[in-house]
């Protein structure tokens, strides 16, 4: 990445989260949206809140209308077309577009609006396909990208330079943060668009429910992911609301990982399955490795406190439940 460019961004005083502040949280109900509602709530903040279906985000107009109206304090940006692997590279068109499209109507209109605040979440997989590992933010853009998952890492890039832009041009305290793969309550259990830790859960529960002997999982199991519970990522990115006001993007992750085969190794256990795992090597394995260097995070104070085998463990009590609650 290009140094900072000094400019107003680095003049004024800037504003900081402040207790008792209004905050609209862009996709609460997602699982990274509604873990940032319980934590700002929480800490006594007001959280504003609009579904889907009374404003779609792809859409400038009303977008900006409703924070020009609203005009909270700062706005995090957590709506956004999210998914796994496999939804990612069989729908490249909907992680392109509808990203690109959510991020200019919120980013732009939250500036129209005068907002002075602003989060915007990218993600780990904007990083090229064979980044030194740990990750350091200095590695964007150095690189090409993973296949699978290319035009979505596009999209999130083009938000980490939009939110840059206006800081540059126009000394917004806008800011980037960049998550590892997440997992936690609230997150997608389908099996076709989900992430990997969840459709573990449900395939060994459902296995293991329906006696079977064996379960079938995607790919080789070598590639090594990083894992971070969505509640230590909501008090990240408040942290970083509180604290950090810098031009580079801020990565978000627990500084370890492992591979998806040790992942379902402990899945697994944490069921009760007692059968056999076999890969389909005929899916994509993606990226081989995604370990983010975390120490400017780390630099700012923050360190996460949810293991991951109690993370899973808790993230299955959940879904029981849930899942129990819908039948
Ligand atoms: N999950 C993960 O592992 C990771 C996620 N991230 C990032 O975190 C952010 C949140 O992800 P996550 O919570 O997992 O995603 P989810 O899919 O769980 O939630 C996304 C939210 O965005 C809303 N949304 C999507 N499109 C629109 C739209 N057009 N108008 C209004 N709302 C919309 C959804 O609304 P509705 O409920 O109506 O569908 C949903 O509430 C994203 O920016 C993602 O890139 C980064 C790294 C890893
Ligand atoms: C957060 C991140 O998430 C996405 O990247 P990803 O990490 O590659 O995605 P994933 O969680 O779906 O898979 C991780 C690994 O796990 C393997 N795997 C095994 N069995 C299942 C399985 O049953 N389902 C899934 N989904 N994966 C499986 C799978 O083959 C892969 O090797 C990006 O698209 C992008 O959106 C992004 O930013």
């Amino acid at each position: 990445m290009t140094p900072a460019i000094p400019g107003p961004s680095q003049e004024s005083v800037r504003p900081l989260l402040r207790p008792g502040s209004r905050i609209f949280v862009a996709g609460h109900r997602g699982l990274v949206g509604s873990a940032l509602v319980r934590r700002l709530a929480a800490d006594g903040h007001e959280v504003l809140t609009r579904g889907r279906d009374e404003l779609d985000l792809r859409d400038a107009a009303p977008t900006e209308a409703f924070l020009r109206e609203s005009r909270p304090d700062a706005v995090v940006l957590a709506a956004a077309k999210v998914g796994g692997i496999m939804a990612n590279s069989t729908h490249p068109v909907q992680f392109l577009e509808d990203n690109l499209r959510i991020q200019l109507a919120v980013i732009a209109g939250a500036h129209a609006a005068g907002i002075r605040r602003l989060l915007f979440l990218g993600s780990s997989c904007i990083y090229p396909k064979h980044a030194p590992q740990p990750i350091p933010e200095s590695a964007l853009l150095t690189g090409p990208l993973e296949p699978t998952n290319e035009a979505y890492a596009l999209a999130k890039i083009a938000g980490i330079v939009q939110v840059q832009s206006y800081r540059r041009q126009h000394g917004a305290s806008y800011i980037s943060a960049m998550p590892t793969n997440l997992y936690g309550p609230g997150d997608n259990f389908d099996l076709e668009t989900s992430h990997v830790l969840p459709a573990l859960i449900r395939r060994f529960h459902e296995a293991k429910r329906d006696g079977a002997g064996e379960v079938t999982l995607w790919g080789s199991g070598s590639p090594r992911r990083e894992f971070l519970h969505v509640d230590d990522l909501a008090a990240a990115c408040v942290r970083l609301l509180e604290s950090y006001d810098g031009d580079e993007p801020v990565n978000v992750g627990c500084g370890e990982d492992l591979t998806i085969r040790e992942l379902a190794e402990t899945v697994k256990e944490v069921t009760g399955f007692r059968g056999a795992i076999v890969w389909d090597t005929s899916k994509p394995d993606g990226t081989p490795r995604k370990l983010l260097d975390v120490s400017r995070l780390s630099s700012l104070g923050f360190t996460p406190r949810i293991p991951l085998r109690d993370g899973i463990a808790r993230t299955y009590a959940w879904w029981l439940g849930a899942h129990a609650t819908v039948g």
